[in-house]
């Protein structure tokens, strides 16, 4: 049964050319890689090995050592300790910097990192997220997004960096509130330089025909900003970019570095789990 549900989604890492399975393929078909005693084949084999790293990493229910003595604790130790194992899901739109923020929490915490693309282009045989998109299409794309982000939400002690379009469906908030939500709320004009800059080669959602750069990629942005704004309000804790810009007296939001947002993140993160929770939102 495995083997012939997965034969037509399976890539040679060589090619990782997607062959699209019919559109009737229930999406939760890749939990047939978790029964046990299923017949070997190098995709399963693939997938058993990537969530044993995982799970490795993450080191389950071993709450985080104290820290030496002598050496004080730091505030992701602090921040660890409040979350009891709990894993943060870190949402935002594209190049709002959940990646690059969310390593740099992961190491603060003890935590390992996800990135949830990264996941799913694993499942897929090494896929890329822009080749799924082509030859699968969007709907086939968020199927594997959210059973990629209900494995993770079985695991503890994981920053997981989620897709910008991740929020959009309500399932995948009930998976991602096992953990904390923590919302990147980065102006989109900040985001279109980012992206215009290292340009949009895994984001298939902002590739347009004409226009420079930075035009498409913001006004692709603003687009999908409008349909996903009330989503991304349902994290737990929203960290402002432009308002710890503010809190900070920095002009420029360009000068506040990733460094600066993952502390922002524990502090708010930490005030979410002690009831305290007031986000970087400021009153006008
Ligand atoms: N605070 C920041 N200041 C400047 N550039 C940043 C910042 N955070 C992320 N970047 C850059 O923006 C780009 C997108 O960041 P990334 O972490 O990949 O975003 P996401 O995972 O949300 O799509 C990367 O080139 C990254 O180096
Ligand atoms: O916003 C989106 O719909 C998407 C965001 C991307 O992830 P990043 O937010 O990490 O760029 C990736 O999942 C895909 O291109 C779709």
């Amino acid at each position: 049964m495995c083997v012939r549900v997965w034969v037509g989604v399976y890539i040679s890492p060589d090619h990782a050319q997607p062959t699209c399975p019919s559109p009737s393929l229930p999406p939760a078909s890749l939990s047939c890689f978790q029964q046990k005693n299923e017949a070997p084949c190098s995709f399963s084999v693939r997938l058993i090995r990537f969530i044993f790293i995982t799970v490795r990493r993450s080191s389950i229910s071993s709450p985080p050592p104290p820290p030496p003595a002598g050496k004080k604790a730091t505030k992701g130790d602090e921040v660890s300790s409040c979350l009891d194992g709990r894993s943060i899901f870190l949402v935002g739109m594209m190049g709002s910097g959940k990646t690059t923020v969310g390593k740099i929490l992961s190491e603060a915490l003890g935590y390992s990192f996800v990135d949830s693309d990264k996941y799913v282009e694993q499942v897929m045989g090494g896929a890329s997220v822009d080749r799924i998109f082509s030859q699968c299409g969007e709907s086939f794309f968020r199927d594997y997004e959210s059973e990629a982000l209900r494995r993770l939400s079985l695991m503890p002690q994981q920053v997981v960096a989620t897709g910008g379009g991740a929020v959009i469906r309500p399932i995948n908030w009930e998976y991602m509130k096992q953990g904390v939500t923590v919302y990147l709320d980065v102006p989109l004009d900040a985001l279109a330089k980012r992206i215009a800059a290292v340009g949009t080669e895994s984001r298939p959602l902002l590739r347009f025909e004409s226009g420079d750069a930075y035009t498409k990629v913001f006004v692709g942005l603003f687009t999908l900003s409008k349909k996903r704004g009330p989503s991304y309000a349902s994290a737990d804790v929203t960290v402002s970019v432009l308002d710890l810009a503010r809190s900070l007296s920095v002009e420029d939001i360009s000068d506040i570095t990733p460094t600066a947002i993952a502390i922002e993140v524990l502090v708010q993160i930490e005030k979410y789990l002690r009831g305290d929770n007031v986000s970087t939102r400021m009153l006008p």
